[in-house]
């Protein structure tokens, strides 16, 4: 039982989740809390020509309700975090796959994966980019792009993380696996991924699964979410957010302002975060597309274009407060 059923549409419906319903879902941070046990969230994110998302993926994740923060990224990706956000804790790409993943309280609670890993269509082109790097020397393991986006890569992830997985950006290509949708299957409760497509990357997860890419957001994102066994976040003037048992639930608070480069990766880090401090998959989306909507009306009060990413990035912990404030 969570507080969203209360509201559960039945099976291939929708409702609209409202500001209030989301905000019983806000956790309050017991006094006697410690980074640890707020949850550790891991990111595996950025690439050579991506690390900005990288960035705004993980100072989204530390500016949320878990406790510790561990990008795996690329060099530029780790320079640029350690400047702008040192309480991160920064490790090579490439050693996402090598390192013994803490067991006991250091383990990780949730991993978001493939921020910035580039798209099929972006990789075509970076492929050919790196034949052409490998004719004159083989790049250094970290810088590959294509590697750490493989479905090989991402099934690995999956076999590794025995906590809640959110894939995003290039790791969305990897639904178009079998062996993928094998793993992304067995999990179930408080492990079930949650994938965060943009209108795009829906149309091509359909496309590779054989659905209907003409369907509406709510019929796309149900198909999506019982045919890869994950909540899906489909992105877009609202979020839909629909279940593998085929209930949609509609966060439909956004606005304009939100239609910038880099948001969406603000919001896989907000969501991640909300995994690793222990709130169910679907509550930690709806929760998570609440909080990053308000944040989107706050950087963009009086301001004629809008705002960036950072903007809204930085006005994440006063959006979660007023969530707080609304209830109380
Ligand atoms: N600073 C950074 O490091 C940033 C890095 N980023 C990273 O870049 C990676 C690639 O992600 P991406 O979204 O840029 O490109 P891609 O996956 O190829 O899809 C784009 C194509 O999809 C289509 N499309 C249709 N509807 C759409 C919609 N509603 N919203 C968007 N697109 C829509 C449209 O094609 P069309 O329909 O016009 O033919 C469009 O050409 C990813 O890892 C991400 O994290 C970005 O976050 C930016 C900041
Ligand atoms: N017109 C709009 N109204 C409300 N929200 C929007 C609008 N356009 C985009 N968004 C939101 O902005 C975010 C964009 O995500 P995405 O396309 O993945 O961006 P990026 O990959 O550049 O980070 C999503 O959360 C989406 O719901």
């Amino acid at each position: 039982m969570t507080l969203l059923d209360d509201i559960r549409p039945a099976r291939g419906s929708s409702c609209v989740v409202p500001p209030e319903a989301a905000a019983d879902l806000v956790p309050r941070i017991p006094a006697d809390a410690h980074k640890y046990s707020r949850g550790v969230c891991e990111l595996y994110v950025g690439s050579k020509d991506y690390p900005g998302a990288a960035v705004l993926s993980s100072c989204a994740a530390n500016k949320l309700a878990c406790g510790y923060v561990i990008a795996y990224t690329t060099s530029r990706a780790r320079a640029a975090l350690r400047a702008q956000s040192p309480s991160i804790v920064v490790r090579d790409h490439a050693s996402f796959a090598e390192v013994r993943h803490e067991d006991g309280p250091r383990r990780p609670r949730a991993v978001v994966v493939g921020c910035g890993f580039p798209s099929s269509t972006a990789r075509d082109g970076l492929l050919r980019e790196l034949s052409r790097a490998c004719a004159q020397g083989v790049p250094s393991v970290s810088e590959r792009p294509a590697a750490a986006c493989s479905p090989e890569s991402i099934a690995r992830v999956l076999e590794r993380s025995d906590c809640p997985v959110l894939l995003d950006g290039g790791a969305l290509d990897a639904m178009g696996s079998g062996d993928v949708r094998a793993l992304l299957e067995k999990r179930t409760g408080r492990t079930t991924a949650v994938i965060t497509p943009h209108l795009g990357e829906a149309a091509r997860i359909a496309q590779a699964m054989r659905l209907d890419g003409d369907l509406a957001p709510v019929a796309l994102s149900q198909a999506i979410a019982e045919a890869t066994s994950t909540i899906c976040m489909l992105k877009g003037s609202d979020v839909w957010i629909s279940t593998p048992e085929g209930s949609t639930y509609i966060v439909d608070a956004g606005t304009w302002a939100l239609a910038k480069a880099g948001t969406g990766d603000v919001l896989a880090g907000a969501v991640g975060s909300l995994l690793a401090y222990g709130i169910m998959p679907l509550e930690a989306a709806v929760l998570g597309a609440h909080i990053h909507a308000c944040a989107g009306r706050m950087a963009g009060e009086g301001l004629a274009f809008g705002p960036t990413a950072e903007d809204v990035l930085d006005r994440l912990p006063q959006a979660a407060g007023r969530f707080m404030r609304r209830t109380s």
